[in-house]
Formats: structure tokens, sequence, C-alpha cells
């Protein structure tokens, strides 16, 4: 294809609208179509200033017009699997926010239905692969310079959660991340999940357990933690500290620049995930227009998408019941396994 891909952005939300702006401003090789969100205003006023992008209320009207090659969505999870079967019965390029989809029985529906179109059409919004500090860790542990990796420490502190976040969101909103970012690592699938919950801040909502200690091991043996702490205040932290047979490699928290003045050193604590990733959001967004151009898929697939949806639901059984719960896969069918 040698004209610019059109893409159709479902969900002018948050992060619907951060990504229409990625595409129209920012990406090489991709235009903004059309803004569709269920709420007019909202689909208008991201539309507005993108040159060429319709405002549309209903996905179908998206996907009828022969212009869309291709669509991101950025609706709530819950309504992640209708798009998803929308769009892959067009069969183009779909870029999914995670979830895939909210429990490991919808996301096998959604999987099964691309591999009768036999090619990869879906990535998941995974964007910490596309950071370049994870990046960096992924080489060095691919690598072998440090030997064998063994243990991976993870942090991710959010300042506070938004009205009506539960318990079971911090699994399935926030630790779906680091079990992506645990698999990535590893390359092996996540094998158990254990949860704890120990003394809760006083900035928690009620009824929620703040922080929680979520931990994990893998096919080989490579025990991860978790340390899930949404209502932090402080600022936006997500780090990694890996273990390996000949040192230890630490990624995220705390990157510069240090500033020495007025008396004092340090750095900055950023506010949020979109200032924390935005320049892992951009690749990811340019990684899939290069590769959907192409006809591919550049990053994290359905399955990587289904593996991370049975994660979160052993981590949610987990967390009611306190004990070690077995993450249950089916077999990875032959189009995932390159
Ligand atoms: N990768 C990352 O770091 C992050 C990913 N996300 C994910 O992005 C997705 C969107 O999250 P947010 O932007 O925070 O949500 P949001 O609530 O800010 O936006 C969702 C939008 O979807 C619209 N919508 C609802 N039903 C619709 C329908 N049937 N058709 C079209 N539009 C509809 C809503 O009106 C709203 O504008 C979620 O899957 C979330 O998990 C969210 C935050 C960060
Ligand atoms: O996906 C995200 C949010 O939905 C989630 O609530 C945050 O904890 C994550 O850090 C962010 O990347």
């Amino acid at each position: 294809m040698s004209r610019n891909l059109s893409v159709a952005v479902i969900g002018a939300g948050r992060m619907g609208v951060d990504h229409i702006q990625r595409l129209a401003r920012r990406t090489h090789g991709a235009e903004v179509s059309a803004v569709v969100d269920i709420d007019p205003a909202r689909a208008a006023a991201a539309a507005a200033g993108v040159p060429g992008a319709a405002a549309l209320t209903d996905i179908r009207a998206a996907l009828e017009d022969p212009r869309t090659d291709a669509v991101l969505i950025a609706t709530p999870g819950f309504l992640h699997e209708d798009a998803l079967h929308a769009a892959l019965a067009r069969d183009i390029p779909i870029l999914c926010e995670k979830p895939l989809t909210p429990d490991s029985v919808s996301a096998w529906r959604v999987l099964q239905a691309e591999e009768k179109l036999g090619r990869k059409r879906i990535q998941v919004g995974f964007m910490r692969r596309y950071d370049a500090e994870y990046a960096h860790l992924a080489e060095l542990i691919r690598s072998g310079e440090l030997g064998e990796l063994l243990m991976l420490h993870h942090q991710h502190r959010n300042p506070a959660t938004p009205p009506g976040f539960s318990n079971e969101m911090l699994i399935n909103d926030s630790v779906v991340h680091e079990f992506d970012a645990v698999r990535f690592f590893s390359a092996e699938e996540i094998t158990s999940v254990r949860v704890r919950t120990g003394k809760t801040t006083r900035n928690a909502p009620a009824g929620m357990n703040d922080p929680q200690q979520v931990l994990m091991e893998t096919t080989s043996g490579v025990l991860a933690d978790v340390e899930i702490y949404v209502n932090a205040q402080y600022g936006y932290e997500v780090g990694t500290q890996a273990v390996f047979e000949q040192g230890v490699v630490r990624i995220g928290n705390h990157a510069g620049p240090y500033l020495s003045a007025r008396g004092r050193w340090g750095g900055t604590v950023l506010p949020g995930f979109a200032e924390r990733f935005s320049a892992a959001y951009d690749r990811e967004i340019q990684s899939w227009v290069d590769a959907a151009l192409q006809g591919d898929i550049g990053g994290p697939s359905a399955w990587d998408g289904y593996a991370a949806a049975a994660c979160c639901e052993a981590g949610v059984e987990a967390q009611k019941t306190g004990r070690t719960v077995a993450v249950e896969l089916h077999e990875k069918p032959l189009l995932y396994q390159s």
C-alpha cells in the first residue's frame, strides 16, 4: 500500500484522544479517517482539527466505509470483544488497547475467529514492550550476557484511583501489564499466581486493599513479584529489578535527569502513565502502522492478550481465596508459534 493507512479510532476517551493526536501528528504513513464514540459530542470534539476525520457514533458506519484500512479500539475493555469480531469480519489490521477482552473465554473466541482468517490481524496495546528500557532489558536477557534470568521484582504505583476502581481492577487494569511484562521478559508462560494483601493505606477507597503483592512463577521457575500500589499519592512509578546469575539490572523508577540546584539534588516523579510511557506509545503505534502497511502486526498478538487474560483470571481468584492459583491455557495454535 503506497498511500497512508486510514485508521478508524473507536472510543474517544482518554486513550482514544491521545492515540488520535499521535496518529494525526506524530505517526508516519497514517491518517485518522473516522472517530467513533457513542457520545456524539466526544466524537466531534476529537475529530475537530484532524483533517479528513469523520465523527461517527457507531463502529458499523466506520467499518462499512471502504476507506477504512484499519481500526484502533480504545473503548472500555468489556466492549472490546464485539468491536474485535466486527473488525475481524472485515479482515483488516487492528490495534486493541489492553485488555484484549476481560476474560479468557471471550479472548479465546476472538483468537479462534482470527485463526480462521489464517493470519494475525490483532495487536494488543501492551505498550511497555516499546519502552526503551524494557526493550534493552529484553535484549540483555536474550543475549545471555548475564547468565540466566532468575527473578523479576516489579513496582507499579499510581497516584490515585478513579471512582469505581475495585480490587479486581487492580489486577485486570493494572497488573495485566506486569503479566505481559513477565511473559515478555522470560519468553515463557506464567504457570501460577498468588496475591497477598496486608496493611492498607488510608488513602484507598473503602473495601480496597492497597497495596497488594502479586507473586507468580513461569514455566522454568523464574519467580516474579509485583508491588501494586494504586493510591500511592506521590506520582506514577513503574520499575523492575531483574536478577540474573551474574548481575542485576534495574529499569524504570528513577530515570534522569537529576538536577542539583537550590541546595538540593534530585529528579522528578512523573504524574501518570501518559507522561511515563509517551515515547513507548509513539513507538507502539508507529510499529503497528508500519506492519499494517505490510499486511502484518508489529507486536503483542491475540495470544499474548489471551494469556494475559488467563493470568488476570487466576490473579482475581488468588486475590479472593488467598490460594496459589494455576494459570490454565489452551494449547497454543500454530499461527501464534512464531
Ligand atoms: N495502555 C495503557 O497504558 C492504557 C490503556 N487503557 C485502555 O484503553 C481503553 C480505554 O480506556 P480510557 O481511554 O481510559 O477510557 P475512557 O472511559 O476515557 O474512554 C472510553 C470512551 O469509549 C466511549 N464508548 C463507550 N461505549 C462506546 C461504544 N459502544 N462505541 C464507541 N465508543 C464508546 C466512551 O464514550 C468514552 O469516550 C481501555 O481498554 C483501557 O484499559 C487505559 C489507560 C492506559
Ligand atoms: O493501563 C493503565 C491504566 O489503565 C492502569 O490503571 C495503570 O495502572 C497502568 O499503569 C496504565 O498503564
